[in-house]
């Protein structure tokens, strides 16, 4: 763990196995902290605040200008490191690293544009400016699909602030955010400005959601989980801000440009093997183009290449977890039992281990799980629909609403279904839409808050209002 400025292990000298989701051997071990590491990273996190919110913001933009450039001259590095514990193909390990960088280098320019207002008075003799200050501590929790980029997402903006940040990764993904300790120490953030926290994820995060010195809870990862810190940290009535778990829908009319929506489909379906939070995971496509569709998405599923995800020309690495199998084959078993057809796929690869084929399943319906629960892994139904308003409707019916896409040249028809769909993001003839510069984030339960953007760093801030009064001649 990386708590004030130095490298320690648990107190109780207690480890914890992380393994390489591809082989399935340890790959190294972490220490296995709990509350009183916590603390220890709070209060250290607490005292580094009251200097370090008092940084001018052009000291912390150039601080993490640094810490850009030195995510990006070890962007090899650090990709292996992704790649070997959580088992993403290299590729893709890299393209996070790039955005995790992209992130930093984002808010080292927002930093420098918190500005404040000055408020007509309706006074005479007073000022009344609105001013924006660091939120103070933060406990940032965050997910093992996106290890590096997740906290990206929350460590650039806090700093950016002027806020002081206790991390804890994903216990099965936690060297890609141990490694941020390194590079910020290395950026010259000073000794408890950014601490990394690991082992007991609900002892670290009873502590962070409870401990008065916390301002603000930050957190990544399955709305189950999500509901659970929520209601710690309404103890201590801290700030929050929740990316939780998604089931987006993938729309396709029968104007859309097939071929496209298949190349988009295979983007949002199967990236880090179907295990992204705005991964697609219902089709919904129109009558007259459904078998075209089907098929043309088989062709495209089959053409992807499985294996680790260190081997050349991989598209398809593991699941995270033999759990996470398990799942997958569970939410299939129960589509094919009520009258789902595997149209390619549909079983475990003849790799083993946390390798499954990618599937496409036809005639889906809502009888199916898939159609209500968060699938996260390569298994992609299809559904079937007849008119705008169904799609739109059957899209909507979901407690989540993170992501959604859909495909279609009719200009009309763009804007009625993006207003019409309840969800934070919309990918309209697009299946890749995460950019650093745009708001990332859901509504109802997929969570609350913006990440990245000019929004991303609204979070870590709170608004002062100053009424400066005797400020008229008679009052001298
Ligand atoms: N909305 C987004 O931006 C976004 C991004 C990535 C992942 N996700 C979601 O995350 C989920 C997959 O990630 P996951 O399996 O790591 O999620 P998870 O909720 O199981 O775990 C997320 C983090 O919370 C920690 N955690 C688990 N139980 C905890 C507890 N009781 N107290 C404190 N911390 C606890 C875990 O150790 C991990 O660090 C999916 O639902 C996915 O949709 C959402
Ligand atoms: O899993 C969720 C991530 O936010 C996916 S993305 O890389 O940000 O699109």
């Amino acid at each position: 763990m990386y708590i004030a400025g130095a490298w320690c292990d648990a107190q109780s000298g207690g480890t914890l196995d992380v393994d390489n989701p591809a082989t399935g051997t340890a790959i190294g071990t972490i220490a296995n902290g709990g509350a009183a590491e916590t603390r220890r990273a709070i209060e250290a996190a607490h005292t580094a605040f009251l200097s370090f919110s008092k940084t001018t913001a052009g000291e912390r933009a150039e601080m993490l200008r640094r810490l850009h450039q030195l995510i990006l001259e070890n962007q090899e590095e650090l990709a292996q490191i992704l790649t070997r514990e959580q088992g993403k193909p290299l590729a893709e390990a890299r393209g996070e690293i790039g955005m995790s960088a992209a992130y930093v280098l984002w808010f080292a320019e927002e930093a420098r544009r918190v500005y404040g207002e000055i408020i007509p008075s309706p006074w005479h003799g007073r000022r009344l400016l609105a001013t924006r200050q660091p939120v103070g501590v933060v406990g940032a929790i965050t997910p093992w699909n996106f290890p590096s980029s997740m906290l990206a997402r929350k460590i650039a903006p806090a700093l950016a602030a002027g806020c002081t940040i206790v991390c804890k990764p994903a216990t099965q993904t936690p060297y890609s955010g141990l490694a941020w300790g390194e590079l910020c120490a290395r950026a010259g953030f000073p000794a408890g400005v950014v601490n990394v926290i690991t082992g007991s994820a609900r002892e670290i995060g009873g502590e962070l959601t409870s401990n008065p010195l916390v301002r603000k809870i930050t957190f990544t990862g399955s709305t189950e989980v999500g509901k659970v810190l929520l209601a710690q940290a309404a103890g201590t009535v801290k700030k929050v801000s929740m990316e939780l778990g998604g089931n987006a829908p993938f729309i396709v009319f029968d104007d859309a440009d097939i071929d496209r929506a298949v190349e988009g489909g295979i983007n949002a379906k199967f990236r880090n093997t179907g295990q992204t939070c705005v991964c697609t995971n219902r089709f919904y496509v129109q009558a007259g183009v459904y078998d075209e569709f089907v098929e043309k998405l088989s062709r495209a599923t089959q053409k992807l290449r499985v294996g680790p995800g260190a081997e050349q020309g991989v598209e398809l690495g593991p699941l995270i977890d033999s759990q996470s199998l398990g799942k997958v084959e569970e939410l299939l078993a129960d589509a094919v039992g009520k009258g789902g057809q595997v149209v390619t796929g549909g079983r475990r690869h003849e790799l083993g281990g946390n390798f499954f084929e990618p599937t496409i399943i036809a005639e889906a319906s809502a009888a199916m799980r898939f159609s209500r629960e968060e699938i996260f892994g390569p298994l992609a139904p299809v559904f079937r629909f007849e008119t705008e308003e169904e799609a739109v409707r059957l899209a909507n019916d979901t407690e989540y609403g993170l992501a959604c896409y859909f495909y279609t040249r009719d200009l009309g028809r763009a804007f009625r279904a993006s207003e019409a769909l309840d969800y934070g993001i919309v990918g309209v003839n697009e299946g890749l839409v995460t950019t650093e510069v745009a708001p990332f984030g859901g509504v109802k339960e997929s969570g609350m808050g913006r990440e990245g953007s000019r929004h991303g760093i609204e979070d870590y801030l709170e608004v002062k209002y100053v009424c400066m009064g005797g400020l008229d001649a008679s009052a001298a």
